[in-house]
């Protein structure tokens, strides 16, 4: 059974620890007593605190954490883990205070210690790329649980928990967050776990306490480049992940340059896997064939082993994907003969992954995919594969990100007009830009193409995608990307409901193809 619960979680029975064994643990100074004080749990947001917490105060964008000590002791927090100048502001409130030169850095360390989540361990699988990552977590969870085990995942759509569903809130959660959800996991007995590493988690130190059996390497493109000042930057964030105090061993994929540059800069041992055909790597992805359903590929790995098996999903990428993620499952201890058995057995690979180039629509009119893509790469790699599918026009419905990374928004213009035989370009989540000044970005982008589809703007997305469904006839095709698994669009900060998907239903319906 699928239940929701609230995004937070903690171990439903936390140990508690004594908050003096932690100093000496740490080699940590601190100000005021801690004798007899015990902490069950960590945070460093009083939004998310519980009576008898160690609270964290971190220097954020907007504030120093520890300026909100006073709320944290009227919550219940036990003590204060924070700098220097943390310890100034948090002087007023009593609470007794332990220093250390960078919370955020240390966070990942004490809640590991805190949660116990180094004690035996699940199989831990991690991810990182500018796209993929999420189809990749879901393809591990997928065939795990093919394999027999209780897995865990953690993602940009959702977070699992054997069978149970928590929303998301980031795409790598906050290293506390991250190890109360995996001390949880352990009371439910998950004995793999696939988490998905964002550049920004690497940065921000989320995952810092955790070292993952296996990691896994997508691809690198234009993405973030508001977070990090070039590529070169944003490519030294996710270097981290191949570092020995992350992963024993790595797999990377070599479908973009960039995996090269990991290989090169990897700390750990690593293998490669490829799904094109005029690059070299030690496992190589044949694509067999490619339907609407399924796409179906043969891996073809060292000394003459393989595995042919299908992903319940369109296009190359997500058979690379899927690669990826049987050869990180190998290099996690599991046998290649025991995969293929039970993908064989099932039929392929039994995976759903919300609002990842999901069909929406039924067996009459056009075809209506629901995709998460929101850089030019994911354009590319999902426009072609739903032109191999369709035999009339290719429509695209998108818009871009307010607030998140301008300079990409060109090329998303120029790379869907490339594909697609009609343009329909609308507003994704303005948060506090001007809508239309972004959609003229796309337009100018969208001129800049050799092709030369018809292009509409149309304001907001539920009239854009009526609009893409009376121009669409049977035969047609309509991809329309951004939103994705998405439940809200975000208009100056706030996040009103709304669901894609939903959205091109009912526009389906009304245009009689129910
Ligand atoms: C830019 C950024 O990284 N922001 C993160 C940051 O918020 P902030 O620096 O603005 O925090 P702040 O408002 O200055 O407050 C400082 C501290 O005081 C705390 N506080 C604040 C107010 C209060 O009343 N009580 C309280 O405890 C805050 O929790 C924070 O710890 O610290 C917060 C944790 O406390 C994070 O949740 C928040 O992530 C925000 C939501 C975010 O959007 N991050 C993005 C950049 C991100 O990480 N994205 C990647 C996506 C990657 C992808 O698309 O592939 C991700 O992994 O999700
Ligand atoms: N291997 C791939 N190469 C290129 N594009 C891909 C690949 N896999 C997925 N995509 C595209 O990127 C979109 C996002 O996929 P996914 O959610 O798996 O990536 P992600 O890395 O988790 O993204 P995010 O960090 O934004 O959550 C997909 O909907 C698809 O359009």
């Amino acid at each position: 059974m699928t239940s929701r619960i609230p995004p937070v979680l903690r171990p439903e029975h936390p140990s508690s620890c004594s908050l003096s064994q932690l100093v000496i643990e740490f080699g940590l100074e601190h100000r005021g007593s801690l004798a007899g004080l015990e902490v069950t749990g960590v945070t460093l947001s009083t939004d998310d605190l519980q009576p008898g917490d160690l609270y964290v105060g971190v220097q954020g964008a907007h504030a120093h954490g520890a300026s909100f000590a006073e709320k944290a002791r009227d919550g219940g927090a036990v003590a204060i883990l924070t700098d220097e100048r943390g310890a100034e502001l948090a002087a007023g409130s009593g609470l007794p205070i332990i220093l250390v030169d960078s919370p955020r850095a240390a966070l990942g360390a004490v809640s590991a210690w805190v949660y116990r989540t180094a004690e035996n361990p699940p199989l831990l699988f991690g991810t990182t790329g500018t796209n993929g990552k999420t189809s990749v977590s879901y393809l591990l969870e997928a065939i795990l649980k093919q394999l027999g085990l209780i897995t865990g995942l953690s993602s940009t759509a959702e977070r699992h928990i054997g069978e149970t569903t928590v929303v998301s809130r980031l795409t790598t959660p906050e290293a506390s967050e991250m190890h109360a959800l995996l001390a949880r996991m352990r009371e439910h007995e998950v004995r793999a776990v696939a988490i998905e590493v964002s550049a920004q988690a690497l940065s921000r130190h989320r995952v810092e306490g955790i070292v993952f059996d296996v990691v896994g390497f997508t691809n690198l493109s234009h993405d973030h480049l508001d977070d990090y000042a070039d590529m070169e930057e944003y490519f030294e964030a996710k270097l981290e992940l191949f570092t020995p105090e992350h992963a024993r061993r790595g797999v990377i994929s070599l479908d973009t340059p960039w995996g090269r540059r990991v290989v090169e800069g990897s700390r750990v041992p690593v293998t490669t896997i490829t799904s094109l055909p005029d690059t070299d790597a030690e496992w190589r992805l044949e694509l067999l064939d490619e339907r609407a359903e399924y796409t179906e590929f043969t891996l073809h790995g060292p000394e003459g082993r393989s595995l042919t098996t299908r992903v319940p999903l369109i296009g190359r990428h997500m058979a690379a994907n899927a690669g990826l993620a049987i050869v990180m499952l190998v290099e996690g201890g599991f046998e290649l003969e025991a995969i293929a058995h039970v993908l064989d057995r099932d039929g392929g690979i039994v995976a759903y992954l919300p609002g990842r180039t999901e069909r929406v629509s039924g067996d009459r009119g056009p075809t209506v995919y629901v995709d998460f893509g929101h850089s030019a790469d994911a354009f590319e790699n999902t426009l072609s594969s739903v032109r191999r599918f369709t035999t009339g026009r290719t429509i695209m419905v998108f818009g871009a990100d307010g607030d998140r990374d301008p300079s990409k928004r060109l090329e998303m213009g120029r790379v869907a007009a490339e594909g697609c035989d009609i343009l329909v370009i609308t507003d994704h989540h303005p948060r506090f830009e001007d809508p239309a000044s972004i959609r003229a970005t796309l337009i100018e982008g969208a001129r800049m193409a050799e092709n030369r589809p018809e292009i509409h703007e149309v304001s907001p997305p539920e009239q854009a995608i009526r609009v893409a469904v009376s121009l669409a006839r049977e035969g047609d095709s309509i991809l329309w990307a951004g939103p994705g698994h998405q439940d809200y669009r975000d208009i100056r900060g706030v996040r009103t409901p709304y669901s894609a998907r939903d959205e091109a239903r009912r526009a389906l319906a009304e245009a009689g193809w129910a």
